[in-house]
């Protein structure tokens, strides 16, 4: 029997709720595979602000870099909007992001056909998208010096630094060329070559590793435009690889091909530690603490940690599976909700969830039996 350690951050908001979702899945996991998953929690965000005084305090970093790997829910909320930057729940993301060297987040976009009438785009469009967008995530203009308001010339003036060594920008894009290799052999690269210094380097980088990878094409797309491809051809993408700010962009636009912001996952990993999972979005203030949120986002966070750090591709597939199984059977939050659905709960979709891993179970079960 497996035991693996795992970290759990909620964050606030509905980071809780869906974290909490996410959890019982995974215990159901546990049970119908025999692993046994040892939960440790920790504090990130809004709620360390308030009950440590530091958004990422020392304890949940130890932690978190003792774990197998960590899943954390969102952080932030208008409660703390007014904070000094040092006290923003958002700075404690970062820091962990950057502390534990997550420099690749993945975030695959999906399209389900049950959720065909959620999206606003018409079906020709979205039907069979099937793409991952490679974001790096410890660099560029979130993490660059100097970051702050100065006086030049008597004025009120601000800058934010957009910066990267030769080395981050290389290594983000072998990760995307290799997971190009396993998919369908096409890496778009996404900058503002006409324009930013720092997208006229990615492009050179991104060329001297396309020549290491010759069956993987390499196309580069303004991100601009990128944006307007998004939406007028998704099918056109395989791997999305990009800077940090334009990735965080574009994911949310991209998510809107699903159907909801509540429907994508991520996986942030770094080249040798413990590795992240969250969802896309964030802590939604409108709906928290309301059990409304959609979890699957999460839920499919999780699958993503079982097949990326656990090496668990049944266990991963059995959770995808039974939320395309609850979802074509009719559930819906209400995020995705349609007419004549049935529009249900946080808590209600993770019982349906959990109940077709466990059905599942049952089923395999007897048919050992008889077959
Ligand atoms: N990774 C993170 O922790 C993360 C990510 C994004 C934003 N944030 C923070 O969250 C706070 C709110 O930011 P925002 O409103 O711009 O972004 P958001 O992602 O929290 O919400 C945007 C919209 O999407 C909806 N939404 C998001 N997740 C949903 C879900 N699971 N189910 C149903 N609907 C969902 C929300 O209700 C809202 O209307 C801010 O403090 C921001 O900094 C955190
Ligand atoms: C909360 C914020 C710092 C974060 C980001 O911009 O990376 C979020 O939007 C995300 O996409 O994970
Ligand atoms: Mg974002």
């Amino acid at each position: 029997m497996g035991e693996y350690r795992i970290a759990v951050l909620p964050g606030d908001g509905i980071g809780k709720e869906v974290t909490k979702g996410a959890v019982e899945i995974l215990k159901a996991i546990g049970d119908r595979f025999h692993h046994q998953f040892h939960f440790s929690y920790g504090l990130i965000g809004g709620e360390a602000i308030d009950q440590e005084g530091t958004p990422l305090p020392d304890q949940t970093l130890e932690m978190c870099k003792k774990s197998d790997a960590v899943l954390l829910g969102a952080v932030g909320g208008p409660k703390w909007d007014r904070n000094p930057p040092h006290l923003r729940p958002e700075k404690g993301l970062l820091q962990i992001r950057k502390e534990m060297n997550l420099f690749a987040n993945l975030r695959p976009v999906k399209f389900y056909e049950s959720l065909v009438d959620s999206s606003p785009l018409k079906p020709t469009v979205i039907q069979n998208v099937d793409f991952m967008i490679v974001r790096e995530l410890t660099g560029g203009l979130y993490f660059g010096k100097p970051s702050e308001r100065r006086v030049e010339q008597g004025e009120e003036a601000v800058v934010d630094t957009l910066f990267y060594k030769r080395e981050e920008i290389k290594r983000i894009i072998e990760a995307a060329f290799m997971l190009a290799k396993r998919r369908k052999k096409k890496v778009t690269s996404v900058d503002k070559a006409n324009v930013l210094e720092s997208s006229r380097m990615w492009r050179e980088v991104a060329e001297e590793v396309a020549k290491r990878f010759p069956d993987v094409e390499l196309e580069h797309m303004l991100v601009d435009n990128a944006a307007m491809q998004l939406i007028r051809n998704p099918k056109q993408f395989d791997v999305i690889v990009t800077e940090n700010m334009f990735g965080d962009i574009l994911s949310d636009e991209a998510s809107m091909l699903t159907g909801s912001l509540g429907m994508l996952p991520s996986a942030s990993l770094s080249m040798t530690g413990p590795a992240l999972y969250e969802p896309i979005h964030g802590s939604a203030p409108d709906l928290a603490g309301q059990n409304k949120a959609n979890p699957i986002a999460t839920i499919l966070s999780a699958a993503m940690m079982l097949r990326f750090s656990f090496g668990m591709n049944e266990e991963a597939d059995a959770i995808e599976k039974a939320v395309e199984q609850v979802l074509a059977a009719g559930y819906r939050t209400a995020d995705v909700a349609q007419a004549g659905k049935r529009v249900v709960s946080t808590s209600e979709m993770v019982s349906e969830i959990k109940a077709a891993i466990l059905d599942d179970a049952a089923i395999e079960n007897i048919m050992q039996v008889y077959v």
